[in-house]
Parts: C-alpha cells; sequence; structure tokens
C-alpha cells in the first residue's frame, strides 16, 4: 500500500469534516478545482453556506456534486448521520477518501482547566476524527470498496510543551489510531490509511485558540514558522500523492517524524536518517532553551495565578 505513488481525485467523492473553515476548506477548493465531488461537514450552517459558495467558484465541470451538511462529529451518533447523509447522495456508496479535518483547540495551563475544558480536549481532538474514521471503515469493508482515511494530527501529535495538556494527548492519540490501521488494514485490499501532522496554520481555528494561549506558549511556539491553510492543504495531497503514512509539511515537523518514527515507514531512507540524526543534536539544545524560559517564567506564573483567582 506504501508504493501506490499516484493519486487522482479527478471523479472521486471526496468528504471533509470539518471542511468551512481552515485546512478543510482549502482542501475542498483545491479538490473541487481537480474534479472531485466534495461533502463538507461542519456544525455552523452559514459558514457552510459560505463554503459552498466558495467551492462552487472551483467547479472544474458540470457534473460535479458539491455538498454541505450541519452535524456534530464530537459524538458516535452524529458521526454515524453525517456519514449517512453524505453516502446518501451519492447511492447509498461510502466516499472515496475521508479528509478528517474537523477539531479545535484551547490552550491553557493545566490547572486553570475545568473538568469541561480537560475532557472537550480529547474530544474535539480525537473522537471528533476517530468515530468517522472508525464508522468509514466498517462501510468500506462491507463494500469492498477502496479508498482513503486521512487523519489529521498536528506538531503537537509528535511532541508538547506548557499549555497543551488538554490537546496534545490526543493529538498523540491519533497517531497511535492511525499506526494501528496502517497494520490493520493490511486484511484489506487497497484501504489506506495516512495521518497529517501540520504545523501551525494561519487559519479562524488559530485565531480562536490564541484567545486562550498562555503568552509562554506563544512564545514557544514561535520557533515554528507556520504555513497557510493553502500551502498545508498542498502539502497533505503531496503526502497523499507520495503515498506516505506519516505526513508532514514542514522541516521541523519532518525532523520530528524522522527522531519519533517507531515503526512508521520511512519517506526517503537517506534524508529520514540525516533528519534522525540532525534532531538527536538540535533537539536537546532546542529542549535546553525551552526549560530555560519556561523556569524563568515561574514568578511571572504564580502572578498569573494569583490574578485569576486560582487560589481563592
Ligand atoms: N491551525 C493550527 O495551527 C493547527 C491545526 N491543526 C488541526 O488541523 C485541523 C484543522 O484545523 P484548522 O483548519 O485550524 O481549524 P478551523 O477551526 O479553522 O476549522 C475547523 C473545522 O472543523 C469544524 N468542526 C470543529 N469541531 C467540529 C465538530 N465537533 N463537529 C463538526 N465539525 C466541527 C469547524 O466548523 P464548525 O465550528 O462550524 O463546526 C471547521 O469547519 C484540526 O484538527 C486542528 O486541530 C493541527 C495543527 C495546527
Ligand atoms: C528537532 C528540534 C526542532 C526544534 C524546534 C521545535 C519547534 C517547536 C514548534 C512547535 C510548534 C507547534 C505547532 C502547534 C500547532 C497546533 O496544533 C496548535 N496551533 C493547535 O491547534
Amino acid at each position: 500500500m506504501w508504493f501506490s505513488k499516484t493519486w487522482n481525485p479527478d471523479g472521486l467523492h471526496i468528504y471533509i469534516t470539518g471542511g468551512s473553515t481552515g485546512l478543510g476548506l482549502s482542501l475542498a477548493l483545491i479538490l473541487a478545482s481537480q474534479g472531485a465531488h466534495v461533502s463538507i461537514v461542519g456544525r455552523n450552517q452559514a459558514r457552510l453556506n459560505e463554503a459552498l459558495q466558495a467551492i462552487e467558484k472551483c467547479r472544474k465541470r458540470p457534473d460535479q456534486l458539491f455538498a454541505v451538511y450541519s452535524f456534530d462529529l464530537s459524538t458516535y451518533a452524529g458521526s454515524a448521520d453525517a456519514l449517512g447523509a453524505v453516502c446518501k447522495a451519492h447511492d447509498d456508496r461510502s466516499p472515496d477518501a475521508i479528509f478528517n479535518c474537523a477539531g479545535s483547540s484551547k490552550p491553557m495551563f493545566l490547572v486553570n482547566m475545568t473538568e469541561h475544558d480537560m475532557s472537550a480536549g480529547m474530544i474535539q481532538g480525537y473522537w471528533v476524527q476517530a468515530w468517522t474514521t472508525m464508522l468509514a471503515a466498517k462501510r468500506m469493508v462491507r463494500e469492498g470498496a477502496k479508498g482513503k482515511i486521512v487523519l489529521v494530527s498536528s506538531t503537537l501529535g509528535y511532541m508538547s510543551f506548557v499549555g497543551y495538556a488538554s490537546y496534545s494527548p490526543a493529538k498523540h492519540a491519533l497517531r497511535g489510531l492511525a499506526d494501528t490501521l496502517q497494520s490493520e488494514f493490511m486484511l484489506y485490499d487497497g484501504l489506506d490509511v495516512h495521518v497529517f501532522f501540520p504545523p501551525t496554520m494561519f487559519t479562524p481555528g488559530y485565531e480562536e485558540e490564541n484567545k486562550t494561549k498562555p503568552k509562554i506558549t506563544r512564545h514557544i511556539e514561535s520557533t515554528d514558522g507556520g504555513l497557510t491553510a493553502d500551502e498545508a492543504a498542498r502539502a497533505l495531497l503531496e503526502g497523499i500523492r507520495r503515498g506516505h503514512a506519516h505526513i508532514t509539511g514542514d522541516i521541523i515537523t519532518s525532523l520530528f517524524r524522522a527522531s519519533t518514527r517507531g515503526v512508521a515507514p520511512r519517506h526517503n531512507v537517506l534524508l529520514d536518517i540525516v533528519y534522525d540524526f540532525a534532531a538527536a543534536i538540535i533537539a536537546p539544545i532546542w529542549r535546553n532553551g525551552v526549560d530555560k524560559r519556561v523556569r524563568a517564567h515561574r514568578g511571572e506564573h504564580q502572578q498569573h495565578l494569583r490574578d485569576s483567582g486560582f487560589f481563592l
């Protein structure tokens, strides 16, 4: 399955969760312009309608079907209803590819989180993609269909630092799910799983998470230059075209990919060995600087805890 080096979306039915903004919308626009039928799901109907208008402008042929559906994918039932609606418009057949882009994050200090913040991290990071993956796999296997399921993790699915206690565990969990399925789906012919690890992407979701993001977190992650949603979408599609199991679209995440590879297949063996070696040198130096910065932040953090009423 790693050796299929071409993928042409023309004429395929592609289901994009979280396709109304950010990465998912960029993917929808690119895939529509390449001749795919595109179905997207999100919660907010107004944003879905706007997305549909934008997708319509990318139409390549009159027979392409574009559809948007409002469902909350954080539950099994919502994900099942969404997938059912998406398939119904295509003779009840499963999509040829599913891009799980839905998700969100709320960076905060652990001790400032409520029970809801902590559990929402797992729901909006993991379950929002895992339920659709499970439901789609069942459908595809029952139909004997060939297809692709793509999960969207993050650089924070390979490593983490202060501020991401509710989010990074969920993105690590997606990697575990993808690695498992990359093995398990060897049982079926033509069912592929890919997992994407984007760095910072300048999207509406990024604007939203910056509202709660601690200053120290923002500072540490500024090492990463970031990508536009369009650049990230193109990197993801290139990874799929190359048949990569773990897809990275920037050098920093490629260093982490190579150095935390486990038994995931390498991309270019020689280059990945170079990345692994480079990470062995750079990672501890970077880490040392970050640890110093976090320790130097202790005084300001205590003040923040007092100001936020934590001790009351
Ligand atoms: N931006 C970044 O810096 C990074 C983001 N990521 C990940 O990439 C993915 C895309 O991020 P990005 O494009 O920034 O996000 P955006 O917030 O811009 O878009 C998220 C999309 O998902 C939808 N969505 C969110 N929650 C649900 C839900 N419970 N049910 C249905 N739809 C939902 C949103 O629509 P609506 O709100 O209307 O439901 C929207 O369409 C996410 O998984 C994110 O965690 C990874 C690394 C970096
Ligand atoms: C091998 C050594 C390399 C050293 C450099 C390390 C730099 C780390 C940058 C981390 C960037 C985190 C991006 C978060 C994206 C994300 O998922 C959030 N925006 C939440 O949505």
